[in-house]
């Protein structure tokens, strides 16, 4: 079968990265999400989308949990040396399974993991633009982070910004606490550029979240662009964005999708730890997913924030069975 992206090698191989991991938020359960995927049938379904799988267990971080089972907070950050640690193992997996040509499919646990995933695929893609979809922007700073939960802040850390050119309250934040961080293992200069992102779900968007969009001239699909343009307008626009400066040799640059759960309406994708009303219809959320793949560029896909333990048994399986399929519109499922 002739392979599915021009990035990826034949026989087509989708390596599942499972990553039963909660530690850059607080709600218990998040861990869960991989697991309960994988056991609702996904490595079948894949296959059955003619897919060579990859799945050897789900990644154990029983070790790198223990080492730092002591991790005092620095500033507001909670679990920094922990999520630090985990995102970097993650992104060892995950540029290795790039760097094979086959897509790792990153199942979370919470989205601080794409801090992992996104740095694997841009050191075997540097030019890779970034898809994230997701109620929320994810782009606090040490500086602007009110919950001081990392879940809420992978993109800062990808990007190596910081917040106080942007924020003004946020130049008084002591220096040291940009000395302290501890995501020293992502490279500096950062792999991933302002211009090589694109939002599209956003709704739930911090005071100093918007205002690094601003400053850094982000592009950003809300879901009012949603409502004005239509979710087909949407992603080409978001298409012509990553791909207006590409010099490369290909149509377009690699994609790496990353995919939180909570994006969807709640009432599609319930068991989700931060909920917010108004969001991707199921077919808004299958749709990007399938256009991301006709492209024929997808790198990386990532679904986090399915928390199997937030909701009753039918509103769990519900989401799951979302998960599940939109994990197989990204990987090439049709409607005919
Ligand atoms: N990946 C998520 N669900 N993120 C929610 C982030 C919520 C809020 N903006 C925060 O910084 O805490
Ligand atoms: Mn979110
Ligand atoms: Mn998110």
């Amino acid at each position: 079968m002739a392979s599915v992206s021009r990035f990826i090698k034949d026989p087509k191989t989708a390596a599942i990265v499972g990553c039963p991991f909660s530690g850059g938020q607080p709600k218990p359960g998040v861990d869960r999400g991989p697991i309960h995927l994988v056991e609702a049938g996904l490595v079948d379904q894949l296959k059955g989308l003619g897919w060579d799988v990859k799945f050897d267990g789900h990644h154990q971080f029983e070790e790198i949990s223990a080492q730092y089972a002591n991790d005092p907070p620095i500033g507001l950050l909670k679990n920094p040396r922990l999520v630090s640690s985990v995102t970097e193992s993650v992104a060892q997996a995950v540029s290795s399974h790039s760097a094979k040509g086959e897509l790792p499919v990153t199942l979370g646990g919470d989205h601080s993991l794409a801090m992992g995933t996104i740095s694997g695929t841009l050191t075997t893609y540097p030019d890779a633009g970034v898809i994230w979809v997701d109620a929320h922007a994810d782009i606090n700073t040490i500086e602007t982070t009110d919950s001081g939960n990392i879940h809420g802040m992978p993109l800062a850390f990808l990007l190596g910004l910081t917040a106080c050119d942007a924020v003004p309250e946020a130049a008084n934040a002591p220096a040291s606490l940009q000395a302290m961080h501890p995501f020293s293992w992502i490279p500096s200069p950062p792999l991933l550029s302002p211009s090589r992102l694109v939002y599209i779900g956003l709704r739930d968007v911090d005071a100093g979240e918007k205002a690094i969009l601003k400053k850094h001239g982000i592009k950003a699909f809300s879901m009012h662009e949603v409502d004005r343009y239509g979710i087909g307008k949407v992603v080409e626009l978001a298409m012509e964005w990553l791909n207006k400066d590409y010099q490369g040799a290909h149509e377009h640059r690699p994609i790496h999708l990353s995919f939180d759960v909570d994006a969807m309406d709640p009432t599609v994708a319930p068991s989700t730890g931060t909920p917010v009303r108004g969001g991707l219809t199921f077919r808004e959320g299958h749709y990007i997913c399938e256009a991301v793949y006709e492209t024929g560029s997808l790198v990386a896909f990532d679904l986090m924030e399915v928390n199997p333990s937030l909701a009753d048994a039918a509103a769990v399986q519900q989401t799951v069975n979302v998960g599940c399929s939109l994990v197989r519109a990204a990987l090439g499922e049709t409607l005919l």
